[in-house]
């Protein structure tokens, strides 16, 4: 059996710069990861998916899993026949900007390849996974990184490995799609020229607006996590899923006792960067 991790992903900064002619935008992000999230297994055998997990429930009515999606493009990029019995074990909240989707395919794809015996950094599994969606091919290098273009372009850079992060969710799922729709076209400028922590302090999230108008509960995430003076307080993605970056493990934990006992019903993961 082969299991791969499937960490969530944040965007430390999103700046949005342009709406391009094929109805995706063109981005200029900050990605990095934490050391929580999903969990996807194979086993040789004809393709399957078995879901579990606190938040298996939100995917089953889901006809075409982007794990399954991505067994089907692995065998046709490869030339191997479909199959994979594959367990996704889902931690991450759905549709919430942290990536769960994407990262569930990245894991897949590592899972597949090394089954198949083929290099991590073989540049077909990139291919697979800019086709597959935005976010794949991040979630692929699954370290922190420059992106580009609609987020495939990707330069990786030194993280901030370890530092101590809260991320939270208020329940409420938001369209990508929906969101990116709604942003208001204006161009706000490229990332200030630095270090990660420079670019992600300097930085914005140009979702933000959009989101908070469709789904008016960021609001008060926000309005939570600036509580306790994080380094760093901000929508991820396309949202509701929000994250703050603290200097160390008991003020994040401080935090998050606050945000749980106000909150009950929120998911509130306590994590580091990786
Ligand atoms: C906003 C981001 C930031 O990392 O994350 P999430 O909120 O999804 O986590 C990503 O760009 C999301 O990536 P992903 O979720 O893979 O999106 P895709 O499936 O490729 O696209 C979903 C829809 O989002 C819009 N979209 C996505 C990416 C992009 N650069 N421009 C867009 O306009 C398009 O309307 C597209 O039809
Ligand atoms: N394995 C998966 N996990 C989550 N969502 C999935 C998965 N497969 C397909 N989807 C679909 O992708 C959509 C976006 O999911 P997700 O990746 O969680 O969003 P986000 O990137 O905003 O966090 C979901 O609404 C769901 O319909």
């Amino acid at each position: 059996m082969i299991t791969e991790n499937a960490p969530a992903k944040i965007n430390l900064a999103l700046h949005v710069r342009a709406r391009r002619a094929d109805g995706y935008h063109e981005l200029e992000t900050l990605f990095a990861f934490v050391a929580d999230g999903d969990t996807v297994t194979l086993e040789p055998g004809p393709l399957s998916l078995t879901i579990t997990g606190p938040f298996a429930h939100g995917l089953s009515g889901e006809g075409d899993n982007l794990v399954t999606r991505a067994a089907r493009a692995f065998a046709d990029r490869f030339g191997v026949a479909v199959g994979g019995a594959l367990t996704l074990d889902k931690h991450l909240p759905v549709a919430s900007g942290i990536g769960g989707g994407s990262a569930d395919a990245a894991a897949a794809l590592r899972a597949l390849a090394r089954l198949h015996e083929i290099a991590i950094d073989d540049p077909r599994l990139f291919e697979i996974a800019a086709a597959l969606g935005s976010d794949v091919p991040a979630c692929l290098l699954g370290r922190t990184a420059m992106g580009q273009g609609r987020g495939e372009r990707l330069e990786a850079l030194e993280g901030l490995g370890g530092m101590a992060a809260l991320l939270v969710n208020p329940g409420v799922a938001v369209s990508t799609a929906a969101v990116f729709k709604a942003w208001d076209g204006v161009d706000r400028g490229p990332m200030p020229p630095g270090d990660v922590l420079a670019m992600a302090l300097g930085g914005r999230n140009d979702l933000e607006a959009p989101a908070r108008a469709l789904a008016p509960a960021i609001d008060a995430v926000l309005d939570a996590l600036a509580i306790g003076d994080p380094l760093l307080a901000r929508m991820s993605g396309s949202g509701a899923t929000c994250f703050a970056l603290y200097a160390d493990e008991a003020e994040r934990a401080a935090a998050a006792a606050r945000i749980r006992a106000a909150w009950p019903a929120w998911w509130c993961l306590e994590t580091r960067l990786l």
